[in-house]
C-alpha cells in the first residue's frame, strides 16, 4: 500500500481507570482510508482505546491518560480542543445497535440536529445520503416513517453506521460491529465496510479472526499480561500479521 497517511496518530498512550492502568504505552499510526483492526483477548482494552481516539473518555477525576492521540496533526487531548468537532469528525458505532424510539428518519436526523438547525430540505437530503452511502436505500426509502426499532437487527446497526454518516465524519470507529448479528447480516456489515474504506478512515474491534483477515488492511494485537494492562504486541499489514498467526497455529 502506497502514500499511507496518518489519520490518527497514538503516540506513548496510557489510559488509567480509577488509578488502574488499563492500557500502557501504545504507539500505532492509524492511516487514511484503510481499515485496522483491534484484536485481542477479553478485557484487553479494545474498546478502551478505541474510545480514546475520539475522547468518549474525557480525562476527569477517574479517567486519566498520558501521551498524545493527533488527529491529522492535532492532538486531541489539547484543552483548547472543540470536543463536539472531534467527536462529530471522528465517530463511533457501537456492538449493539442503539436506535432510539422514533422513526427511521428521525434516528439518522438525531445527530445532524445536534450539530445545529438546517432548513429541511437540507435535512432530507444528508439523511437520503447518509442511509444511501450505508446501503439501505432501496430496503427504506418507503419506511422512512416506520420505527426504527422494527427493523431486522441487521438493518438497525447499519442504520446506527448512516446516523454515524450523517454528520460527516473522517474516521469511524467501530466496536464489534456485527457482536448481535448472524452471519448473513454481518456479511452485509463487512461489505459495507469495505466499500466506506475508500472514503473513511476504519477502526473496527472484532473476536473474529476470519472477518478481519477478511475485511482489514492492518491489525493491532492487543494482549493483557499478568498485571492485567492492556499492551500493543503486534501491529502490521494484515497479510503479514494472519502469515505469523499461520505459522503459530501450524
Ligand atoms: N466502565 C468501566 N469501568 C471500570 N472498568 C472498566 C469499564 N469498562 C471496562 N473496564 C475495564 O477496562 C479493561 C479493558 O476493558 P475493555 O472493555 O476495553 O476490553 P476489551 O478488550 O474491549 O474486552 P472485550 O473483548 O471483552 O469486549 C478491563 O479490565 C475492564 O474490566
Amino acid at each position: 500500500m502506497n502514500h499511507l497517511i496518518p489519520a490518527i496518530k497514538v503516540s506513548n498512550f496510557s489510559f488509567y481507570y480509577d488509578n488502574r492502568k488499563i492500557l500502557e504505552d501504545i504507539s500505532i499510526d492509524i492511516n487514511q482510508n484503510t481499515i485496522t483492526a483491534i484484536v485481542g483477548p477479553g478485557s484487553s482494552g479494545k474498546s478502551m482505546f478505541l474510545k480514546s481516539l475520539n475522547r468518549m473518555m474525557e480525562p476527569e477525576e477517574r479517567v486519566k491518560i498520558e501521551g498524545r492521540v493527533e488527529f491529522f496533526g492535532q492532538n486531541i487531548y489539547e484543552r483548547r480542543v472543540n470536543l463536539n468537532r472531534v467527536r462529530r469528525q471522528i465517530s463511533m458505532v457501537l456492538p449493539k445497535p442503539n436506535l432510539f424510539p422514533m422513526s427511521v428518519y428521525d434516528n439518522v436526523a438525531y445527530g445532524i440536529k445536534l450539530v445545529g438547525w438546517r432548513p429541511k430540505v437540507e435535512l432530507d437530503e444528508i439523511i437520503e445520503s447518509a442511509i444511501k452511502r450505508a446501503y439501505l436505500w432501496d430496503e427504506l426509502k418507503n419506511k422512512l416513517r416506520k420505527s426504527a426499532l422494527e427493523l431486522s437487527s441487521g438493518q438497525q446497526q447499519r442504520l446506527c453506521i448512516a446516523r454515524a454518516l450523517a454528520v460527516n465524519p473522517r474516521v469511524l470507529l467501530m466496536d464489534e460491529p456485527c457482536f448481535a448479528l448472524d452471519p448473513i447480516a454481518s456479511r452485509k456489515i463487512e461489505d459495507l465496510i469495505q466499500n466506506l474504506s475508500s472514503t473513511y478512515t476504519i477502526v473496527i474491534s472484532s473476536h473474529n479472526m476470519q472477518q478481519v483477515s477478511r475485511i482489514s488492511d492492518f491489525i493491532a494485537c492487543f494482549e493483557k499480561s499478568e498485571d492485567q494492562i492492556g499492551r500493543l504486541v503486534e501491529f502490521d499489514s494484515t497479510s503479514k500479521v494472519m502469515s505469523r498467526e499461520y505459522v503459530r497455529i501450524k
